[in-house]
Parts: structure tokens; sequence; C-alpha cells
């Protein structure tokens, strides 16, 4: 049989680009779908667009830091310049990303994919066949189903809005509402972050999450645990959060409480794609779904909602299907970075992650203020741990929470999927002075 495209990919995010135009340097006839604009969530409305705004806040801080190294500056900020120029650097990165898929070969169908049947995909109206097909759809924010949810904005929503409110409250305890709050704190908005739970940064390590948690209410941040939003309602001069805890008023009101897969409008039933109870496509370690000629990669079908996971993922499929690669994606020690304002930056497992896999695990933690606050009046520290397993000497875990946190964990990421024991990184001679110089030490 005879189709339209040897690779069909729906969603031009991280993943969907990457395959699409790694396949189409392999010589197959590729076309990608995608129904916003190219580049997906990273690029458009999200890491890149993220990142932005923590370099634009975290000069507060500097500039405050400055004072002690001699500096007087005058600063005011303007959140229209940032917002412009932040858009002018998504449009420009977008063009990159249109001009990768078009020097590679690929073809872009502009327009919402779902499938008509296994081989077959409509894309706005247009029907179009393909042998494989890779589906590449990311995520979108979730709002629980609470009165008012009509009121809140997500981090869709966050990273455009036309004024810079004079407080918010953030709802959540992950990754994005840590994010955001230290974003919107260091930029000078009240903050109230709050969280049904007892402890934020659910899943990284307990000292880890103590300390950040510690660290931002420091900053300014209102910590609001053990909270629950029932309800948003409208206020002559913002929203109000109802909970058991009482009212919490604010000028924005910002929901950071999970994605889900977009799966809804793909038709999958249809042509009998399985999917998990939470929205992500089942798939195997080749990638493929229910259907064999049907594959998916990124926060669609991972457990791990990351950019370069969904990447790695697409590129290694392809090289697998169309290049006789033979290489899959090793989920193990995958460093991360929550640029939370001090950032936390993390690899491998949890002190009690460890205690439940080793009998005999020794931790070593460290908390210092760093060289670059020293003089100033920022009293922000740093904390450092390493988890070990005694019997073995191997290093399990690293996290650091700290000013260059996240550049630090890039590079020991390197050395624990190697291995590494705790004699290595003793034996290893420090970089002074610098903060992680205080890894080799411990
Ligand atoms: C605010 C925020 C900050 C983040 N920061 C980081 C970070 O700092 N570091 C990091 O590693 N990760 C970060 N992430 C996560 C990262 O963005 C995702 O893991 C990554 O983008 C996943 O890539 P993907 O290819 O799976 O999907 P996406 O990048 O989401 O791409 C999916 C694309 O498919 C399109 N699409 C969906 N359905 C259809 C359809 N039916 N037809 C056509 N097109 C469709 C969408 O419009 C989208 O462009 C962040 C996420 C958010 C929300
Ligand atoms: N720096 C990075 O690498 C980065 C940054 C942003 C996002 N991401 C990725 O995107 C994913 C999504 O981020 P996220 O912050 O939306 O999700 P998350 O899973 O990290 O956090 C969601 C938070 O919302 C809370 N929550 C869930 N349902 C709730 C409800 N009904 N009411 C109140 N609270 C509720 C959870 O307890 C949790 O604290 C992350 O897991 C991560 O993989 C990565």
């Amino acid at each position: 049989m005879k189709y339209d495209f040897d690779l069909l990919v729906i969603g031009a995010g991280s993943g969907g680009v990457r395959a699409a135009r790694i396949a189409a340097g392999y010589g197959k006839k590729v076309a990608i779908c995608e129904s916003d604009k190219v580049g997906g969530t990273c690029v458009i409305r999200g890491c890149v667009p993220k990142k932005l705004f923590v370099y634009a806040s975290q000069y507060n801080k500097m500039f405050k830091a400055a004072k002690a190294f001699g500096w007087d500056i005058q600063s005011q900020f303007n959140w229209s310049t940032l917002l412009n120029n932040k858009n002018d650097e998504i449009n420009r990165l977008n063009g990159i990303y249109l001009k990768l898929l078009s020097n590679a070969g690929v073809e872009l169908i502009k327009g919402h994919g779902s499938f008509v049947n296994a081989h077959t995909v409509d894309i706005s109206g247009h029907q179009y066949t393909a042998d494989k097909i890779l589906i590449a759809t990311g995520g979108t924010p979730t709002i629980p189903d609470i009165p008012g949810r009509e009121h809140v904005i997500t981090s869709n929503e966050a990273l455009d809005l036309t004024e810079l409110p004079g407080s918010i409250t953030i709802n959540g305890g992950g990754y994005i509402a840590v994010e955001f709050a230290g974003i919107f704190n260091a930029l000078g908005v009240k903050v109230n972050l709050v969280y049904r739970g007892p402890q934020i940064l659910r899943g990284f390590d307990d000292e880890v999450a103590q300390f950040a948690q510690q660290s931002f209410i420091d900053a300014g941040i209102n910590v609001m645990t053990m909270t629950e939003v029932t309800a948003v309602e409208q206020d002559v001069d913002g929203y109000i959060c109802k909970s058991k805890q009482g009212d919490i008023r604010s000028e924005q009101v910002f929901f950071a409480t999970g994605r889900q897969a977009n799966t809804t409008s793909l038709n999958l039933d249809q042509v009998g794609i399985k999917t998990k109870p939470n929205g992500q496509i089942e798939v195997n370690r080749e990638q493929q779904t229910s259907l064999a000629h049907v594959y998916a990669v990124g926060d669609v079908c991972n457990a791990d909602n990351l950019t370069p996971v969904a990447i790695r993922e697409g590129h290694y499929l392809v090289n697998r299907l169309f290049n006789g690669g033979d290489q899959y994606p090793d989920y193990d020690f995958i460093p991360t970075t929550v640029f939370s304002q001090p950032e936390i930056g993390t690899c491998g497992l949890t002190e009690a992650e460890a205690k439940r896999q080793y009998p005999n695990v020794q931790c070593s933690t460290s908390t210092f203020r760093a060289m670059k606050y020293a003089m100033s009046e920022v009293t922000e520290k740093t904390f450092m741990k390493l988890v070990v397993n005694a019997d073995t000497d191997q290093v399990l875990g690293i996290h650091v929470v700290g000013a260059d946190g996240g550049e630090m964990i890039q590079g020991f990421g390197v050395a624990l999927k190697q291995g590494l024991s705790k004699t290595q990184l003793n034996s290893t001679i420090g970089i002074h002075p610098t903060s992680a110089e205080e890894f080799v030490t411990m």
C-alpha cells in the first residue's frame, strides 16, 4: 500500500520536531502537523519564556548584592519591556524551528490532527495517510473542578499577562508553582504560595524540600501549607480563594496543579490506542502504542515530563526505525533543576528512596552562605546533600539548593551516571573559590 508519508508526526514540540527532522535526514518522507506555533510547550509557553522571566527577576537580588561590591544602581523594572522582548525571542526561536524543519525537508501541515483510521489522520478537514505515525502532542495545564475555576490562570496565561499584578495566589507545590512564585516575588509582587499538603516539593529529598521552603519564606513568599482552595470568587479588586483556613485575597489567582496529556481529541478509541487512567498513552520500550505502527514520545506518554527526555525518546525512536539504531533512553540518574529562587538541582535518589532500596545509606550535608552574597544584604543560603551507599561507596544522589545549583548539577549528573563513588568524588580537586567545590570535600 502506498501512503502519503513514511512518517506523520502529530505535534511539533520538543519530541515531535526532533523525530521529524532526524527521520527526514534519513531520507524518509515526513510530515508534521501542529495546531499552534511550532516549538511546543518548551519553546512557546514553557522552559524558554519561563527561564527568561527567571533571569529578569534575578536582577533584583543582584542589584541588592551589588551595593556591597561598590555599585550604586538606581533600578526600575518595566514589565512591558520584558514581555515584548520575551515575545521577540520566542518568535525568533519559532523561526529557527520552522527553518530546521524546512531545511530537513519536513512538510509542515498546520492544523489539529486526529485519527480517522489506523493509517489516516485528519488535519483540519484534510486526510493524510502514513506508514508510521508518531504522537507527540504533549500536555496541557489542569485546573481542579471547583467553583470559580474560570477566574484562574495557568502557566500559559502567566507568561502573557498584560500587566504585572500587585499580588498573586499560586496554588500548587510542584515545579511550576515554585518557579513562578520565585519570579513574581522577585519582581515585587506579593505572592501567596498555597499548598494542600504539609510540605511543598513532594517527591524531592525531604531536607531539600524543607530547606527550599524556608528559603522561599525568607525571600518573602507567603507559603501556606495544609491549605486547600475550594472555590475562587471575584472581588472588587481581584479574587478571593476560599479555604477552610480562611479567605486568601489577591489580584490574580494562578493554578499550577499539574498537567494532563493531550489525548482527548485524537480519536484514539476509534483506532484502539490504549491510554492509562491519567490519559497518557501506554507505550512499550519501543515507544509503540497498542497499534504497532503508531508510536508516542514525550509528555503524552512518559513519566519524566522534561524537554531533554522528549527529545531523546524522539531521536532514538527514529534512529531505531529508520537508521538501524539500537539505543534506548535510559531513565536512571536524570539530572533536573527547578528554577526557583534559590534554584534546586538534583540527580539520583533522595535519602528516603535510597533507604528503601539499600540497607546502609550515609548522607552528608552542608549549609553555607555563597561568597557571591557574603558581603551583601542578601541572606540566601546554599544547602548541599550527598546520598551514598555505605556498603559500595556509590554516590546514589546529589542535591543542591542555592545559587547556580542548576548549572552545577549537569556535570555531577554525568559522573553519577557513570557510577561515581564517594572516594572518586573526594579524590577530585575542587575549584576554588566556588560553591560546587563543597561537593568534593563533604
Ligand atoms: C511552564 C513550564 C515550564 C517548563 N520548564 C521546563 C524546564 O525548565 N526544563 C524542562 O526540561 N522541561 C520543562 N517543562 C516541560 C517541557 O516543556 C515538556 O516536558 C516538553 O515540552 C515536552 O515535549 P513534547 O514534545 O512531549 O510536547 P510539547 O512540547 O508540549 O509539544 C506538543 C505539541 O503538540 C501540539 N498538539 C497537541 N495536540 C495536537 C493535535 N491534536 N494536533 C496537532 N498538534 C497538536 C501542541 O500544540 C504542542 O505544540 C516545562 C513545562 C511548562 C509547562
Ligand atoms: N524546571 C523544569 O524542569 C520544569 C519546570 C516546569 C515544569 N516541568 C515539568 O512539568 C511537569 C508539570 O509541572 P507542574 O508543576 O504542573 O506539576 P507537578 O506535578 O510538579 O506539581 C503539581 C502540584 O499541584 C498539586 N496539586 C495537584 N492537584 C491538585 C489539586 N486538585 N488541588 C491542589 N493542588 C493540587 C500537587 O500536589 C503538586 O504540588 C513537572 O512535573 C515537570 O516534569 C519541569
